[in-house]
């Protein structure tokens, strides 16, 4: 039963905020519930711990009976630490994690009881298929999937239970999760890197794509939250007359972080500490009770778990602190949404960040390579890496205030846009011994210069290049990050493969040095793909008409943004980089498809229910106070009471023409729902439900809103903006 408005607001008046105990070091608590190599050390024996390191860094097969010895050890830390429970963690299409607990306890045949736990059910547990979704690769009569062990990403203990992360596979092989696929795309592009980054230095034995993400979230009161059927059941608000004070003022980005806030940011850093996430930065973001944490980089895929674990953890302490976290990209409309912004960049075993320029020239050819190796990749399949970003509650972000627009550009600036067209004059094949001092001296040489007063920022923009890393800013706040970086490893390993073949073309058909055959194959990349850089507004009429010119893709849409993933160069793409097969892009499609009929159809129904239960008899109870005045004033005055009542009439009037008018619309939009449901493909539903349904909610939407600004206050159902927004 929600709260009703009034009690959700009595109830948020009374918080205070709880004391968090701040003493200790951060280093100290670091990782204190993570099985790494310190543990590992201190409870494996030498043979397994050399193993799983093996697997580690090789990616190398563990043996049964060396899955025994670890499952041993690390079960004799789990107790050690009071767990109870373990549990293989995964990522199922859904975009959220997986867990189903079991206990170390068991009970052997004579009735001893003892804790358990071996090779056995650390590697492969066998979880029901069937209730995932898996986009026709698993019938409910043959539901066999497995989780199996990914020992790339440390155990963790999460309360009482030992978190094994994993993959989720079906029984003929095809990936069911996120994370999969993400370690293959890894596996890509650290073989195609690694065999670049040799050609600068020949140590080089692997590359690692890393990432650092940005949490935006909104924090609201919970009570509050509760008193919103659109927000408890979709995430979002669905109507609300926007408060006449929003994001104007600019005064809460950066502002000082709110006490309640501030104790239940300084509570999760703690927990995050202890789980070995990394957190570092915390601060007020642009619009009202809205908050952002990032923390320091690492290697891709334990970054996605880290923010996966992260997102679970933010859910539990804000209800600790009778706050609900709202992540959806879009809850409150007329103000910032939440992103995601994923800085992504690749490491060399070496310690090297590839997208870092250096001293020497040699290491800037080696920055120059990366960088325009990315900038290609980006363009040749810009389609594709929108489609990794696209959902039903991100559409609502994507192009207004501060997120970028659907059509993928580049930004990189006004200096490196200099050295790149510098670049694109070098000469085809042998350079002269003249130019290459040019190119060495004043073009190559002055980058670590230029990028240090590189200060340009460009927020309309969707993949920005920020000094030593690209900002990937259209990824939204609710999304498995997995889904983008396996995208973006995908394809600039394809380029990478592609890069080395022309590379040692040249050097070995054409005899060219090492540096002229970079230098020439980069001019070529430069001038190909130069329709993806632009670093004008990204909000602009002109360059959607500009970015048309240019053939860039603008997919508004999900259901549009996602038909590329199975198209033919698609499917040629993922096959060769050994990433995924056509029957599992083909499942990706249609869980996509299916989940954002389902969130529209969702929204769809709650919007009615509030239409028909809440707003119109809300409507109406003013309508018979107005009549009831109305009735009085008549008594009173005769038949001059039109005069006396005269606003009141025009407002009964108006009240009244807004009811005839939503209550049309809402039953419009149900009939709309019910054709769309009765179509025969998901494509065709998908696009029904975009193009036939939910257009309406933003109609609905409008007569709900002016009903709200004309209503009495005391009668108005919902909580409004300026209540939810501003209570701190
Ligand atoms: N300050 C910012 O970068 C705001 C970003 C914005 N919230 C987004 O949706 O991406």
């Amino acid at each position: 039963m929600p709260k009703t408005r009034f009690q959700a607001l009595a109830e948020s008046q009374k918080r205070e905020y709880k004391n968090i105990d701040e003493s200790g070091r951060r280093s100290e608590l670091f990782a204190r519930q993570v099985f790494n190599e310190e543990k590992m050390l201190q409870f494996l024996t030498k043979e397994a711990f050399d193993n799983v390191k093996s697997a580690i860094f090789h990616g190398s097969k563990i043996d049964r009976k060396i899955a025994d010895q670890v499952a041993e050890g690390m079960k004799a830390w789990a107790l050690s630490m009071g767990a109870t429970h373990y549990t293989h963690w995964f990522q199922p299409l859904t975009g959220a994690t997986a867990e189903k607990h079991d206990a170390f306890f068991d009970v052997l045949p004579e009735g001893k009881a003892m804790e358990k736990f071996g090779g056995a059910q650390l590697v492969q547990q066998e979880p029901d298929a069937s209730s995932f979704p898996s986009g026709g690769i698993r019938n409910t009569f043959e539901a066999r999937g497995y989780t199996a062990w990914d020992p790339t990403s440390p155990a963790f203990i999460y309360k009482t239970t030992l978190c094994i992360p994993t993959i989720f596979v079906a029984y003929t092989g095809e990936a069911l999760d996120n994370k999969a696929p993400l370690l293959r795309a890894l596996h890509a592009i650290d073989q195609a890197a690694t065999s670049v980054a040799q050609y600068f230095d020949k140590n080089v034995r692997k590359v690692y794509a890393t990432l650092g993400w940005e949490q935006e979230y909104f924090l609201v009161d919970k009570a509050l939250a509760q008193s919103r059927l659109d927000l408890t059941m979709t995430g979002r608000t669905l109507v609300g007359n926007f408060s006449a004070k929003g994001q104007q003022l600019d005064d809460h980005y950066f502002g000082v972080i709110p006490p309640r806030v501030l104790s239940f940011m300084s509570d999760l850093e703690k927990q995050c500490t202890q789980l070995g996430i990394p957190v570092k930065t915390r601060h007020n973001e642009v619009a009202p009770n809205q908050f952002e944490l990032a923390p320091v980089f690492e290697e891709a895929n334990l970054s996605v778990d880290h923010n996966l674990l992260l997102m679970d953890v933010m859910e539990e302490v804000a209800s600790r602190h009778n706050f609900k976290v709202l992540f959806h990209e879009k809850p409150f409309a007329g103000i910032n949404g939440s992103g995601k912004h994923n800085n992504w960049s690749l490491a060399t075993d070496t310690g090297v960040n590839l997208l870092s320029p250096g001293t020497t020239p040699m290491k800037n050819l080696q920055f120059l390579t990366f960088f325009v190796n990315t900038i290609k990749a980006v363009d040749t399949y810009e389609e594709l890496l929108r489609s990794s970003i696209a959902s039903a509650s991100n559409d609502h972000r994507l192009g207004a205030n501060e997120a970028p627009p659907p059509i993928i550009s580049i930004f990189i600036g006004k200096q490196l846009s200099d050295v790149l067209d510098e670049l694109e004059g070098v000469s085809k094949g042998k350079l002269s011994p003249e130019e290459k001092t040019e190119l060495k001296l004043n073009v190559v040489g002055k980058i670590p210069e230029i990028l240090l007063d590189n200060t340009d920022r460009n927020r309309t923009s969707p993949f920005a290049f920020t000094g030593n890393k690209f900002e990937m800013r259209g990824v939204g706040a609710k999304m498995n990050c997995a889904k983008p970086m396996t995208m973006l490893s995908t394809i600039v390993a394809k380029q990478l493969t592609d890069f080395k073949k022309e590379v040692d073309a040249l050097i070995d058909k054409k005899n060219l040095k090492k540096d002229e055959a970079v230098f020439n194959v980069l001019r070529e990349y430069i001038k190909t793909s130069k329709r993806i850089r632009f670093e004008g507004d990204g909000y602009g009429m002109e360059w959607q008409e500009e970015a048309r010119r240019r053939k860039l893709s603008f997919n508004k849409n999900t259901p549009e943004a996602l038909q590329i993933i199975t198209a033919k160069e698609s499917v040629d793409l993922f096959k060769e980089m050994d990433v995924m097969s056509e029957v599992e892009l083909k499942a990706r499609q249609e869980v996509e498809l299916g989940a954002y009929i389902f969130h529209i159809q969702i929204e769809g129904r709650v919007l009615g229910e509030m239409v028909y239960n809440h707003i119109i008899p809300a409507a109406i109870r003013y309508q018979n106070l107005l009549l009831e005045n109305i009735g009085g004033l008549k008594e009173v005055y005769g038949a001059v009471h039109k005069k006396v009542a005269e606003s009141q009439l025009n407002l009964l009037e108006q009240v009244g023409e807004h009811i005839l008018e939503i209550k049309k619309l809402t039953d419009e939009m149900t009939d709309a729902r019910k054709r769309a449901n009765g179509l025969s493909t998901i494509n065709k539903k998908a696009q029904a439900y975009c193009n036939n349904v939910k257009p309406y909610f933003d109609t609905i939407r409008e007569q709900s809103d002016r009903l709200e600004k004309l209503i009495a206050d005391d009668l108005w159902p919902f909580t409004k903006y300026r209540e939810i927004l501003f209570t701190k």
